[in-house]
């Protein structure tokens, strides 16, 4: 089973994600961008104010594509539980956002048209939702995302994405204290994973 955590910078999924190793010691954690030489080229763009929007994207992508083949289908085909830290939808709803200003028609449908083709959807999506000025305070503005105004753009495409698909969805309120949040979560992974076995 795939389960993916999402949300903006500083809404606490790397906390939550760290805390839930000690709960499922035999699944594969793992995020996105990833520590391969693609997400290395992901973080140069992302530290490169001026970087081209759609080169951002394919890179992004490109970074997917391979943490798709080299880790996540491989734990999937091994019957294991992959929890990654951030997935498809962050692109869907960050790099919309930055395509917003370039030459291309609804940029939303043609990032997940570019996935639909090769990827392997979450089977569940735990959303992390905090507002975004809490979300760019939390996160310290250390890169070009992780400004407010940006994130409202940011966090308006993940609404579209839970409107789409609210099935996939497990929205927790991450305004709470940390401690509550990952407990939520943690709730969260267990009921989803016995409903995925009951299947
Ligand atoms: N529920 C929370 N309330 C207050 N601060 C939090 C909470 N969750 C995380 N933080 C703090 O916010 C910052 C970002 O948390 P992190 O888990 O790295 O978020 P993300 O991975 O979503 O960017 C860290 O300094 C962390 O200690
Ligand atoms: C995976 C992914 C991340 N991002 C952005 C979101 C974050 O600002 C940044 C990841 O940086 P990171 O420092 O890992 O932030 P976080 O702890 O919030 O995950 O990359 C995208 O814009 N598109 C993507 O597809």
């Amino acid at each position: 089973m795939l389960i993916t955590l999402e949300g903006l910078d500083g809404s606490g999924k790397t906390t939550a994600w760290e805390a839930l190793h000690d709960v499922y010691p035999d699944a594969v954690f793992t995020r996105e961008p990833t520590e391969s030489w693609y997400g290395d080229a992901v973080y140069r763009s992302m530290s490169d104010e001026d970087a081209d929007s759609l080169a951002e994207l394919f890179l992004f992508t490109a970074d997917h594509a391979d943490h798709l083949s080299r880790v996540v289908r491989p734990a999937l085909a091994d019957d294991k539980l992959v929890i990654s830290d951030r997935y498809s939808d962050s692109r869907f709803a960050y790099q919309a956002a930055t395509l917003e200003d370039a030459d291309l028609r609804r940029p939303l449908d043609y990032i997940r048209g570019i996935h639909a083709a090769f990827s392997r959807p979450p089977d569940a999506t735990i959303f992390l939702d905090v507002d975004p000025e809490t979300a760019a305070a939390r996160a310290g503005a250390t890169n070009k995302f992780e400004r407010a105004s940006y994130l409202r753009e940011v966090k308006a495409n993940y609404e579209r994405l839970i409107d789409a698909e609210p099935e996939r969805f497990v929205r927790i309120d991450a305004t709470q204290p940390p401690e509550d949040v990952v407990e939520m979560v943690e709730r969260s992974v267990e009921r989803l994973l016995s409903e995925h076995e009951r299947r």
